[in-house]
């Protein structure tokens, strides 16, 4: 959490920690630069979003003191060398929230996760949709590319896709106002097309630092967005989109099921840009544990496929061959990667892979997925003549078991649960 500290004299460095409740402010100390200057009192003042101007109350306090103050107020501490000024950064109050997990995790707990060994850079199998426009022999071999990589890799990335790139920076300019708010405007957003819990950040079920994502996301369904008429030019951004991204997403399924011998309405009619979801990340920076922390902890995707566009910044990762492999950024392209329901809809034909991000100790990401959904009563199942692997499923059940999963566990299990013994 950013804070302004305005530094009167060298020894003791103040600051104020907002809670996990939010609400509540503790005063806490903490040594900067040794030798420290005494536990003195200090006064808290507490104000309109404007600061000092508009001073409603004030406090004294002690380090340890609890003040409960509203959401939209903003907070100084004034002590006898130090004045912080708190309540206008945009990053979730994670050190704080989560400083059990960091208080009780010995510095080793993350390597076992990240391990010691180097992660390898790999630039992801690039395929150029304009092949599909030429002559039949080309369509053929491009469609062939876009069934391999998902057979052996389940990611690949898509130049020539049809996604201006107006659309593309328009929307990332929408989102990178939209996150780069101060963070008690997030968990206050009101906007009639999200509906509550959109906003999302940390794991609030994780019980060790190795379940922690160092990120934060308005997880949107397109439902709540689109024919709403763009309110406003955040959701008349998504609405833009969503709907051409949802094309180019029903083109590579339609495709990766006629490379299957498949030819099927099957996605036409079950994934409709209203049963979709998008998902606005942001990444603050982690300076704790470079390079171990998560942005987001190893997971697969709960959908048919995801359209990813991200940042230059870097720190997506894959499993390939049971290791780690680190996505080279390419501003032109965007990434597709297979997911759950596409392998069991394929019998384990189309992979869908374990990917992560690295949380970047200096730098903040953005990234904006679009997952390719059918409706909830939509069933998953296996029409072949071989023997299924999975068991036929609804997504809403999918869904279900993934979230009851996640909330008891702390993480997903996905797939195995329906796994045929
Ligand atoms: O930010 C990224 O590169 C990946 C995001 C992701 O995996 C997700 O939102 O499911
Ligand atoms: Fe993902």
């Amino acid at each position: 959490m950013r804070r302004e500290s305005r530094r009167t004299s060298a020894g003791t460095h103040q600051r104020i920690e907002a809670d996990a409740s939010i609400s509540t402010y503790v005063m806490s100390w903490k040594d900067r630069h040794p030798p420290r200057i005494g536990n003195s009192e200090f006064v808290l003042y507490v104000g309109g979003t404007t600061g000092r101007s508009i001073l409603s109350r004030t406090a004294y306090g002690v380090p340890g003191l609890e003040f409960q103050v509203q959401l939209s107020e903003t907070v100084f501490a004034v002590g006898d060398n130090y004045a912080v000024r708190m309540g206008e950064s945009a990053d979730p109050p994670f050190e704080t929230t989560y400083r059990n997990l960091f208080s009780n995790s010995p510095d080793s707990a993350l390597q076992k996760d990240f391990g010691q060994e180097l992660v390898e850079e790999s630039e992801l199998l690039l395929i150029d949709l304009n092949q599909l426009n030429l002559g039949v022999p080309e369509r053929q071999a491009c469609q062939k590319l876009i069934a391999r990589a998902s057979r052996e890799w389940g990611f690949f990335q898509v130049i020539n896709h049809g996604i201006s790139r107006d659309i593309l920076e328009t929307m990332r300019a929408e989102q990178v106002k939209l996150l780069k708010k101060p963070f008690l405007d997030k968990t206050n957003y009101k906007d009639s097309n999200f509906s509550a819990g959109s906003y999302r950040w940390g794991t609030p079920s994780a019980t060790c630092l190795g379940q922690l994502s160092w990120s934060e996301a308005f997880h949107v369904s397109l439902s709540d967005v689109l024919g709403s008429g763009g309110l406003n030019s955040l959701s008349s951004t998504m609405e833009q989109f969503a709907t051409t991204v949802s094309e180019l997403a029903q083109t590579l399924a339609d495709i990766l099921a006629e490379e299957m011998g498949n030819k099927t309405c099957f996605f036409k009619e079950t994934c409709l840009p209203t049963t979709c979801y998008l998902r606005l990340n942001r990444y603050p920076p982690c300076p704790l544990y470079p390079h171990q922390m998560s942005g987001i902890i190893p997971h697969t995707d709960s959908d048919f496929l995801t359209v990813l566009h991200q940042d230059n910044i870097g720190g997506l990762q894959l499993v390939k061959d049971g290791r780690w492999i680190a996505v080279k950024p390419n501003p032109q392209a965007l990434i597709i990667n297979i997911g759950d329901l596409f392998q069991a809809w394929s019998n384990n034909v189309y992979k869908s892979v374990e990917h992560r991000v690295v949380a970047n100790p200096r730098k903040e990401r953005f990234s904006t997925a679009f997952f390719f959904c059918p409706s909830d009563d939509t069933v998953i199942r296996w029409s072949g003549v071989e023997p299924g692997f999975y068991t036929s499923f609804s997504f809403g059940e999918y869904r279900e078991q993934v979230k009851q999963d996640v909330d008891i566990l702390g993480h997903k299990i996905g797939l195995s649960r329906f796994h045929l013994a």
